[in-house]
């Protein structure tokens, strides 16, 4: 395929040519029999779109603030590690590529250049969060869904080789023997902190004045547990299904958490976002943006900051095509009633 990619899906296709195997594998592959990485996806299939018409759409306006930053769609882009991997220039094609896009990028500490691996040492970690407040960086999300790292089979098999994370620098080695296996399970074992608890919060709180983000909710017990601990927003999540297999697909407990979390912090939104359509049902069922991963990271691949700015720009124009044909001019327009969910679907068939 040469022609330029027309959705996102192709954007996979030609990450897939120009990527080495263990490289697309890391990036494309789910925990264990991978059920939760195709529910993901699937699950936004059963969901339909109720359109309303003549409605005037003439101008659509998609622009929206998230923690008082003004965005020019809800489409964010997700922490994924490693960028390097994909592309030469990294995580800092990557944010140009969001920038240009006038959107917010969430930047994983695995950056070729995170916060959870090293939560063993809190000094570290102290160390980083403060390093990302004086460079400018305007929240911090904490990745609550890895107290291990999950079973991912490929990287087990193609005996995945991590590299040296820069973050890390003068700080702690990250270099580790992966000939048993994979070398990121060898150094998240080495690093993930899997004492993690509630507690936390308040720790972050005391280290930096930076809004936090907890992001792997996907229960309403949980969504409530989160708010009470102060944080300032949630992440409906299951790190695009890398972690627990058989996790629910994060589009059918995204309701369950927003009515829990009941207006009081923004719920924001990942796993599965291929198309502007699931942006809107995202948003139809009460997220106030999304995030994506792998998508942009294929973009990355295939075509580094140009990739990733035609990925976004992709989504946020089947988004507005989208507002236009179901009659919502604007993203407060989007309401529960403009989508059917399976549940609805099957209740309807009783
Ligand atoms: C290659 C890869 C690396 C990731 N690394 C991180 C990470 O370092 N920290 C984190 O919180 N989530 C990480 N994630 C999870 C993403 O933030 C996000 O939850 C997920 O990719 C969303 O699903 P999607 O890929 O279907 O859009 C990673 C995901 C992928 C695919
Ligand atoms: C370096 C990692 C373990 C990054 C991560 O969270 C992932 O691969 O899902």
């Amino acid at each position: 395929m040469e022609s330029e990619p027309v959705n996102v899906k192709e954007f996979q296709e030609l990450a897939k040519q120009v990527l080495p195997k263990m490289y697309y594998d890391y990036y494309a592959g789910g925990a264990e029999d991978q059920y939760t990485l195709k529910q993901n996806v699937e699950a936004f299939q059963r969901i339909t779109i109720r359109p309303r018409i003549l409605v005037d759409v003439s101008r659509i306006d998609m622009s929206t603030t998230v923690l008082g930053h003004e965005i020019s769609a809800p489409i964010m882009v997700a922490p994924t590690a490693m960028h390097q991997l994909a592309h030469s220039e990294g995580e800092v094609a990557t944010a140009r590529g969001a920038a240009a896009c006038n959107t917010i990028m969430i930047l994983s500490y695995n950056s070729t250049c995170t916060v959870e691996e090293v939560f063993k040492r809190r000094d570290i970690s102290a160390q980083l969060v403060q390093r990302a407040e004086k460079s400018g960086f305007k929240a911090v999300v904490l990745t609550v869904d890895a107290p291990r790292l999950g079973r991912r089979e490929a990287d087990i098999k193609n005996k995945m080789v991590a590299p040296q994370l820069k973050n890390f620098e003068g700080l702690l080695s990250t270099a580790v023997n992966s000939n048993d296996g994979s070398g990121l399970e060898a150094y998240a074992n080495e690093t993930f902190d899997s004492s993690l608890c509630w507690e936390v919060i308040g720790w972050l709180r005391s280290i930096t004045s930076l809004p936090i983000l907890v992001k792997g909710v996907l229960t309403h017990e949980d969504a409530r547990m989160a708010v009470e601990a102060g944080v300032d927003g949630i992440v409906v999540s299951n790190h695009g299904a890398r972690q627990l297999d058989y996790s629910p697909a994060t589009i059918s407990v995204l309701e369950e958490v927003v009515h829990a979390v009941g207006g009081k912090v923004p719920v924001l939104f990942d796993g599965g976002i291929r198309r502007g359509t699931d942006v809107f049902k995202a948003l139809a069922l009460g997220a106030q943006a999304v995030l994506v991963g792998r998508p942009v990271v294929y973009g990355l691949a295939a075509k580094g900051e140009y990739g990733v700015r035609r990925v976004l720009e992709m989504l946020k124009d089947e988004l507005e095509l989208t507002m236009a044909l179901s009659g919502c001019p604007r993203l407060q327009d989007i309401t529960r009633r403009h989508v059917r969910t399976e549940q609805e679907r099957l209740h309807s068939m009783l």
